[in-house]
């Protein structure tokens, strides 16, 4: 992952990526074990199968889902994330990705396996964060340093790396206080639907064609992206340091004009963005958000 919810911060950001109306309740740290959900959702199958149908044409034909094969990427989907964030936490910065499924880390990149949506999770993400951050010694000032083969450092970063790195260690003593870690919330979560082929395919390293991202029906997706990018916006919120930015997919509807709102309280500026990669016919589309004001929370805008 590296790749969900979140490109990240130049310093310690926070990526999430997935979730659902499925349930994990056990968080898994790095590369869970176990795959512990279940999905709550009844299917008309006639409905799914030739959608399914039109859906693996379309991906044949797709130049991100070819290219995203090439890379051993699980997804099209990572491609919209890797845009924004990969190269973008370099060289102090850390990603923490949060999913239903386990992913394999990239280095530099943490992920845990859990259900967004519950306070629990949440609650450990924001005790993970503090634990990094309280763990990164001086002796991190050199993250970026180049090492061979046997450990030797090689190459140390610039004095203007080395000098952003000093400001950050003294902007973490303020930042934990009131638990204002994170630099960027990136919420590409979508929920998860029951899959209906591509069984024999299933392995526990390649989960990811275990459940599909859109039901085919526009208002159960649009309510189901909503609550992710509220539950999204409850973590930032929490988090989120004063000047941070949030971005969240979500798909069109009703309902996205009131989460706007609520954007634009909290932030300075907010863009409705669909990228290059989004398919045109597709409801899906992003808000970025920048900017966070001082003394605004969710809980504020709510009211
Ligand atoms: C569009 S995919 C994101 C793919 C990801 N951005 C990547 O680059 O691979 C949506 C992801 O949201 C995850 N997801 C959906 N609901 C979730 C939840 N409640 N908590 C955590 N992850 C969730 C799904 O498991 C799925 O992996």
């Amino acid at each position: 992952m590296r790749a969900l919810m979140n490109a990240v911060a130049p310093r310690y950001g926070n990526f999430m990526k997935a979730a659902a109306t499925a349930t994990s309740r056990i968080p898994f740290v790095q590369s869970g074990s176990g795959f512990n959900h279940r999905v709550s959702i009844a299917c008309d199958c006639a409905r799914w199968s030739s959608s399914n149908s039109r859906w693996k044409q379309r991906q044949g034909k797709d130049y991100f889902a070819r290219e995203a094969k090439v890379q051993g990427l699980k997804s099209r989907a990572a491609f919209k994330l890797l845009e924004v964030a990969m190269e973008r936490t370099k060289p102090n910065g850390r990603v923490v990705g949060i999913d239903l499924i386990p992913a394999q880390p990239p280095k530099g990149v943490s992920t845990i396996q859990g259900n967004f949506l519950s306070p629990v999770v949440q609650d450990m993400v924001k005790e993970y964060l503090a634990e990094f951050v309280q763990r990164r010694s001086p002796a991190d000032r050199d993250a970026g340093a180049e090492e061979n083969k046997e450990g030797v450092i090689t190459e140390r970063p610039s004095y203007i790396d080395a000098e952003r790195a000093e400001s950050i260690d003294s902007d973490r003593e303020m930042s934990l206080n009131d638990g204002k870690l994170v630099d960027v919330v990136l919420s590409d979560m979508s929920a998860p639907w029951l899959q209906t082929s591509g069984f024999s395919s299933n392995t526990l390293s390649n989960p990811y064609s275990r459940m599909m991202n859109t039901s085919g029906m526009s208002f159960r997706d649009h309510a189901g992206s909503m609550d992710l990018c509220l539950a999204a916006l409850q973590f930032a919120s929490d988090t989120l340091r004063t000047g941070g930015h949030f971005v969240c997919k979500f798909y069109q509807g009703s309902e996205d004009k009131d989460l706007e709102l609520k954007l634009k309280k909290m932030f300075a500026k907010v863009h409705r963005e669909k990228p290059e990669s989004s398919r045109t016919e597709s409801r899906e589309a992003y808000f970025v958000a920048l900017r966070r004001k001082s003394d605004v929370t969710s809980e504020d805008v709510s009211k």
